[in-house]
């Protein structure tokens, strides 16, 4: 058994599952009145080319992913039975009636303020542990598995576990700007000590935010456990390029690579 990788929680065989965020097609979509390129469409070909799940971030804006555009993939989702729903957002804002209506696998907790550029934080704990958790408590009594958008701060796990959710997302920003330069192996030291501190306490873990195919096998190979990498920017990027077949095959690739 691999070392690097989390009891089979993930349900693929031990190794991490992509989940691909599909928010960045939406925002091409919205630059005109056509419909296209279709959100479903994007989605589809993704799973069809093995993705193991969808993430979509439902912002109050409807910069991108609009509010049909969530309940229609929740639609979609249920043709793909092996492959998960997340929804991410601020669970003080528009998330929870989403939670609530369509009970996604999971939900995602992201601090983000409304007119918020991207998302560039995680939660503050112990100063957010109040509002959080009776929402926590909500998504739970609604089968819908919790995760917290969290910077590698290995002292916040116990935090996390003690709120009552189920898993954390890394936020990994620092490591992909830390990526290839000398920074990169003590930006990438902070990463593991947080998974182990995490998994320490029993919580799964996620990661998501600027990872790539370049970085993203180094990722896997220095940070265990990680049971679902969500990815957006850059491969919607890739499938500007290489079409979303061809392109999910490339990050699926890149995460084989770190099992190897
Ligand atoms: C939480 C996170 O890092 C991303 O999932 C987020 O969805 C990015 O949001 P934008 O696509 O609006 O930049
Ligand atoms: N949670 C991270 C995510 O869903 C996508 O982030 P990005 O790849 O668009 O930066």
């Amino acid at each position: 058994m691999n070392p690097l990788v989390a009891p089979d929680a993930s349900g693929h065989g031990g190794r991490c599952a992509l989940s691909v965020n599909v928010n960045k097609v939406a925002l091409l979509r919205n630059t005109r009145h056509l419909g296209i390129p279709s959100v479903l469409r994007a989605a589809e070909q993704c799973l069809l080319a093995g993705a193991q799940g969808i993430t979509v971030h439902p912002r109050p804006d409807a910069r991108h992913i609009r509010t049909e555009d969530v309940h229609e993939l929740a639609a979609l989702m249920k043709a793909w039975p092996q492959a998960e729903y997340n929804i991410e957002g601020n669970p003080t804002q528009n998330l929870m009636e989403f939670v609530r209506q369509l009970r996604p696998h999971q939900v995602t907790f992201v601090p983000d303020s409304e007119e918020q550029f991207t998302s560039d934080h995680g939660w503050n704990l112990p100063a957010d542990m109040e509002r959080l958790r009776p929402l926590i408590a909500e998504c739970k009594s609604l089968g819908v598995r919790v995760s917290l958008f969290m910077d590698p701060l290995p002292a916040a796990m116990p935090l996390v576990a003690e709120l009552g959710a189920e898993r954390i997302e890394l936020y990994t920003e620092t490591f992909a700007g830390a990526f290839g330069t000398p920074r990169e192996a003590g930006v990438l030291s902070g990463f593991t000590a947080t998974a182990q501190a995490a998994l320490a306490v029993g919580l799964g873990i996620n990661a998501g935010h600027d990872l790539n195919r370049e970085n993203l096998t180094k990722f896997l190979q220095a940070v265990p456990g990680v049971q679902e990498v969500s990815i957006g920017h850059a491969l919607i990027s890739d499938a500007l390029e290489l079409g979303f077949t061809e392109t999910v095959r490339e990050y699926q690739r890149s995460i084989q690579r770190a099992y190897a």
